[in-house]
């Protein structure tokens, strides 16, 4: 969509075998909490934040709010001691960031700490179907299939974008990306109206427009999809430790995703070589736990790269014709 919008002389297509409401983006709550890459630079980090931040910000301000799916939401992020860092680097982007009073803290004695904020929320799926019209909108196609080896693409595209997630593992043979399975409810609990969020992200309650996401796992390297009922009722028993009243929560249903968790989020160019043939490749994949809360940041880096390789192209075929 970003392409699309941006570079609005390109003809967009996006390829992928499985679409909403399939993807591990339809698992997501889609919260705007960023996690933290250990590989990639902080300052980097903030950026994408603050653009994907300030992108669905206004969105949220705007009448497509409700299609969107795009919300605001206040809430908690509760510790059990006091961090050595108690403004973390994104405090100055979410709207309101203070840290919790007394008064708030009494409702969770076995927390110590606490940050109060309001940050905004993606309906995924809802978000996803939007995202979907606006590529339609813009002149872009939609293809159903699946990419066995990126050079089936050669010849038929001037730039590869390679945004296929925990794909990229046997796509492009990156062994540094890894699945963290995490395990999900979503449930009606229409009375909750804050998040909560244990601040190790073990435990979190997120109130959407159509039902609260109770989670949550953290397995890494498992593959599993299906979901584990043993984990749904500890998910539901730390929640209710948390929040009591979801203990009356109702239509209950449980959901696995895999993150796609790298120590960096690879959004680089590369240009594959085959004898003498070339394939140029975008690659924006590893977004792990937080890929709602920096994805339009990592599409518009993504972004400039191709606006750069069509520069060459377009330099390197003028060069060919003279
Ligand atoms: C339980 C859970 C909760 C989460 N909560 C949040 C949250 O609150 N906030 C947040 O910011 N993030 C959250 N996330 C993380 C977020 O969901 C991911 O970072 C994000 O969905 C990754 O998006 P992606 O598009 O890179 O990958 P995916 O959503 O996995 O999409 C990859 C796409 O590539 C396609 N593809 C892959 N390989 C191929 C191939 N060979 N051929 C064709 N198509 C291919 C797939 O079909 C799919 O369409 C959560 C994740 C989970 C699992
Ligand atoms: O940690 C959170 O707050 C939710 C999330 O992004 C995840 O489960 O990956």
């Amino acid at each position: 969509v970003c392409i699309s919008k941006s570079l609005p002389r390109c003809s967009v297509t996006v390829i992928a075998d499985k679409f909403t409401p399939n993807t591990t983006g339809d698992v997501a709550a889609g919260m705007l909490i960023p996690h933290r890459y250990p590989d990639t630079p902080i300052e980097q980090q903030k950026r994408w934040f603050q653009e994907t931040f300030s992108y669905l910000l206004t969105i949220c301000n705007s009448a497509e709010a409700a299609d969107a799916g795009i919300h605001l939401l206040s809430g908690w992020q509760i510790h059990q001691t006091a961090p050595e860092e108690k403004f973390p680097f994104w405090a100055d982007i979410v709207l309101g960031f203070r840290i919790m009073s007394m008064a708030e803290l009494e409702k969770f004695p076995e927390h110590q700490f606490g940050q109060a904020f309001t940050t905004l929320k993606c309906d995924s799926q809802r978000y996803l179907r939007w995202l979907e019209s606006r590529l339609r909108e813009n002149g872009g196609q939609i293809e159903d299939r699946k990419i066995t080896d990126v050079w089936e693409l050669h010849g038929h595209y001037d730039v590869i974008v390679n945004c296929s997630g925990l794909g990229a593992r046997a796509l492009v043979g990156d062994s540094k990306l890894h699945p963290v399975r995490g395990q999900v409810l979503k449930v009606q609990a229409p009375w909750v109206t804050h998040f909560i969020r244990v601040s190790d992200g073990s435990t979190y309650i997120y109130p959407g427009m159509s039902s609260v996401t109770l989670g949550g796992t953290r397995q890494k390297d498992d593959w599993r999809l299906s979901t584990d009922a043993t984990a749904s009722q500890n998910i539901l028993n730390r929640c209710c430790a948390l929040e009591p009243s979801l203990k009356k929560a109702y239509a209950i249903t449980e959901h696995v995703g895999l993150r796609p968790t790298r120590s960096a989020i690879r959004v680089e160019k590369e240009v594959l070589l085959r004898g003498s043939y070339q394939l140029p490749v975008i690659h924006n994949y590893g977004h792990g736990g937080g890929g709602f809360s920096v994805h339009w940041g990592t599409a518009r880096e993504a972004t400039h790269l191709v606006e750069e390789l069509i520069a060459s192209l377009r330099g390197s075929s003028a060069k060919a014709k003279l």
